[in-house]
């Protein structure tokens, strides 16, 4: 496809739409200017009642949300133009900015309105009534480059989209921080962006197709399109790790959306951050979905039957309880509600009816009145005395304890016959891979990213009884009621009445004598203030409007039960790579994964374009890929070129050293640097990198922006760095649960630069590599 670079020869109409675009920022001022400025109006308005209040609230919202996305437009607000055969130049953009005469077209589209959509995918051969697509480069407000595609010559070209911009953007040196790609979204991604919202949409594609930018650019574009339902539901993106969570939190406010709620799997239960760490096995079992039915009878088991007679004394009098008494009591608890904790109230009132039975018999034993010897009242009164009786109370909690998730779990990993008594059926050595200590009081043991869908599961189970908060929040109300009606009594009492709450006076005067106490409570009980966002993170029985599922391959089966239930409507968008999975309770087919959750109610897309990793350095990968026998095909790069990737054996000795020289050579370019390990190499590396490079960082939380880091291939799922130290492949291999894919995934990061370092021979799947001996 012919293209025209503007920055060898300066394009001859930069200058013209250098002015385009200065009109574009001048209105883009002006609509920032009228945000705020209604932005600052609406915070000083009285709110008179309490409606006004909430219009006030929704106005501050609103507007400041408005603010956000103007701010955010401001780099690169207008990505290019589509000149159109029969209507004319459009020109697309960051947002949208309407033209003065409302009847033309508006001076920049939002490029995810359907207008903009031939932008990214017409072509030659399918120019969509286009002539002319050019992409406008800008550096601050300046227009720097033009790059312009004819589109009516009917050659087809390379079929990407503005391929000098993409290959300018592909060519740039990371950050650390993913960017939006708004500028060179290519047509397989646009179709997968812009896709209906209903029902699961699976995106599969190798490593570097562009993946997790689609899935946050179809985050923005659903909130864009679906506005409404979406502000008030909200929007989930699930990422793997924090790591992964840091590298991607830029783009979606880069887009002018902030109220997305993103969450790494430990941190999808509220209150907790579960950043405990297992072995992969003990990960794999507690994913497995006959989890379910262990819980289950690790809370059954919680209620107990004793083998024998129990006393309990009350005042003096020894009262039997039979296990015969138990188990009735339980049988009638368990019918009159499954979930634990709910049924708890009623196995309490079954327990103490029949003990105070006991304790009247045993007071009026031998006493004839000639008639009932106690009335209702006096019922009452020996009931709570029963009630409150210490004896009772610690036997109740031994035979149906109120149970938290964190207890049932943590009662239930501390203790081998719970272990044996819930999990019917199962090898010694998967009971094993449950236990857990319980951790000293100081140091509790750590939940583990695998434990969150255990608790949740465990709380639905549980059941939670809210009776004392509700009845909290029942009183509250009422002494705001009765407080509310006093500060009335007294104003109208007496008008003469020196107020000195001014704020109160003018309310009530203002409202006059129409004001009724609810009213007043109202007025002052505090409105939610929080981002749809903060709410749903607060409280875990939100459902969301959409969730966006990135790394998908990782999850286990009960994660995804704990999705999906976050998401009754299955509006959901699952991208990943089965070639990539590295956990052993992740998928190696999405059928297998998503048909216990959503039977065959899923559609597939696929991505096929490596956008990040050189069609050199991607052959190499490709051995990989086979030799583990996927299905999955490698992508396609889209560029060739760079630096050949290269291997070096070193001997065991000498490894870590040679890690540390040619790692820190690179760092010493522009751009990101990795070194991957096998898991048990990491602290050799980092303390011979250390000594060259102070600055070196490893672990979940490193960062690429601030120095080197040295990272497990699990750690670098989802990352790229422009350079990649690629260290013991073979190590690579025999450590991981999925060690093919592990290396798959390592090899793959790299954006310009591979180098793989072996102790000793490279393994025979990277025998494509020149191998020099160092
Ligand atoms: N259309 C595009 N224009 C510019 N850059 C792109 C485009 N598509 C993808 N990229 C870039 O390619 C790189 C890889 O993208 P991304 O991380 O989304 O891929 P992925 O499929 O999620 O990879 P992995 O499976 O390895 O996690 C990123 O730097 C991304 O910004």
């Amino acid at each position: 496809m012919p293209t025209t670079r503007s920055d060898v020869v300066p394009h001859p109409e930069l200058t013209r739409e250098q002015h385009y675009v200065t009109d574009l920022y001048t209105r883009l001022d002006a609509a920032r200017e009228l945000a705020t400025r209604r932005l600052r109006q609406a915070i000083t308005w009285p709110a008179v009642d309490p409606q006004a209040l909430q219009e006030r609230d929704a106005t501050v919202r609103f507007q400041t949300e408005r603010v956000t996305a103007l701010d955010a437009a401001e780099a690169g607000l207008c990505v290019g133009r589509i000149d159109r055969l029969a209507d004319g130049p459009l020109y697309i953009g960051r947002i949208g900015l309407p033209a003065d005469d409302a009847a033309s077209d508006p001076a920049l589209v939002d490029w995810r309105a359907p207008a903009a959509r031939p932008f990214y995918t017409a072509t030659p051969v399918h120019p969509l009534g286009i002539e002319r697509r050019r992409h406008i480069r800008t550096r601050g407000r300046t227009v720097v480059r033009l790059d312009d595609e004819v589109l009516t010559d009917g050659v087809a070209g390379s079929g990407l989209t503005g391929e000098a911009a993409l290959l300018a953007a592909l060519d740039a040196s990371r950050t650390g921080r993913m960017t939006d790609i708004v500028r060179t979204i290519q047509a397989e991604q646009d179709r997968v962006i812009r896709a209906d919202d209903r029902g699961v949409l699976v995106v599969q594609g190798g490593p570097g197709t562009g993946k997790t930018a689609v899935a946050l650019h179809r985050a923005a574009y659903l909130l864009y399109t679906h506005r409404e339902r979406l502000a008030r539901r909200g929007l989930l993106v699930v990422g793997p790790t924090p790591t992964f969570l840091r590298y991607i939190a830029d783009v979606l406010p880069s887009l002018g959306e902030t109220g997305v709620l993103l969450a790494g799997l430990g941190q999808l239960r509220p209150g907790l951050d579960a950043r405990g760490e297992e072995s992969p096995e003990a990960a794999a079992v507690k994913g497995r979905l006959e989890m379910v039915d262990v819980l289950r009878a690790a809370i059954a088991d919680r209620q107990v039957v004793p083998d024998a007679p129990r006393e309990v004394v009350v005042d003096g009098f020894a009262l039997r309880l039979r296990p015969v008494d138990v188990s009735r009591a339980r049988n009638a608890a368990r019918r009159a509600d499954p979930l634990h904790n709910l049924a708890r109230p009623v196995f309490v009132r079954r327990v103490v009816d029949l003990l105070t039975r006991r304790y009247a018999e045993r007071i009026g034993a031998g006493i004839d009145v000639g008639r009932d010897l106690f009335d209702r009242e006096d019922v009452a009164a020996l009931r709570r005395e029963v009630a409150e009786e210490p004896g009772v109370r610690s036997l109740l909690a031994q035979l149906w304890p109120v149970l938290t998730p964190e207890r049932l779990l943590t009662d239930l990993y501390a203790n081998p016959a719970r272990i044996a008594a819930a999990t019917p059926g199962w090898s010694d050595a998967d009971r094993a891979l449950l236990h857990r200590p319980r951790g000293s009081a100081a140091s509790p043991a750590a939940w583990t990213p695998a434990d969150v869908p255990l608790l949740e599961e465990a709380e639905e189970l549980l059941g939670f009884d809210d009776s004392a908060q509700r009845a909290r929040a029942d009183r509250d109300r009422r002494r705001a009621l009765a407080r509310a009606q006093e500060t009335l009594d007294v104003l109208h009492g007496s008008r003469s009445v020196d107020l000195e709450d001014e704020h109160l006076e003018a309310e009530v005067l203002s409202a006059g004598d129409l004001l009724s106490a609810e009213d007043l409570a109202d007025r002052h009980r505090e409105l939610d203030l929080r981002t749809t966002a903060e709410r749903a993170a607060a409280d875990r029985t939100w459902t969301f409007g959409h969730v966006v599922v990135d790394e998908a391959q990782e999850l286990s089966p009960m994660a995804w039960r704990l999705l999906v239930r976050r998401c009754p409507t299955r509006s959901m968008t699952v991208v990943g790579d089965v070639a990539q999975t590295g956990s052993l309770a992740g998928a190696d087919r999405w059928d297998a994964v998503l048909r216990p959750h959503v039977g065959d109610a899923w559609r597939l897309e696929e991505l096929t374009v490596n956008y990040r990793t050189p069609a050199e350095i991607m052959e190499v990968a490709a051995d990989v890929l086979d030799a583990g026998g996927s299905d999955a095909r490698p992508p396609r790069s889209v560029r060739t070129g760079g630096t050949p990737p290269v291997a070096e054996t070193t001997g065991s000795a000498r490894l870590p050293g040679r890690v540390a020289s040619v790692a820190a050579e690179l760092a010493g370019d522009e751009g990101t640097t990795a070194v991957l390990v096998p898991p048990s190499r990491v602290a050799d590396v980092v303390a011979a990198l250390g000594e060259l490079r102070p600055d070196v960082q490893s672990g979940p939380g490193a960062d690429s922006s601030l120095g080197p880091v040295v990272l497990t291939p699990g750690e670098a799922k989802g990352l790229e760095f422009d350079s990649v130290v690629v260290v013991d492949p073979q190590g690579v291999l025999d450590e991981g649960v999925r060690g093919v894919n592990d290396l798959y995934v390592a090899l793959t990061r790299a954006t310009q630069r591979l180098v793989v370092l072996a102790p000793g021979p490279l393994p025979a799947v990277l025998s494509r590599l020149e191998t020099a001996a160092a």
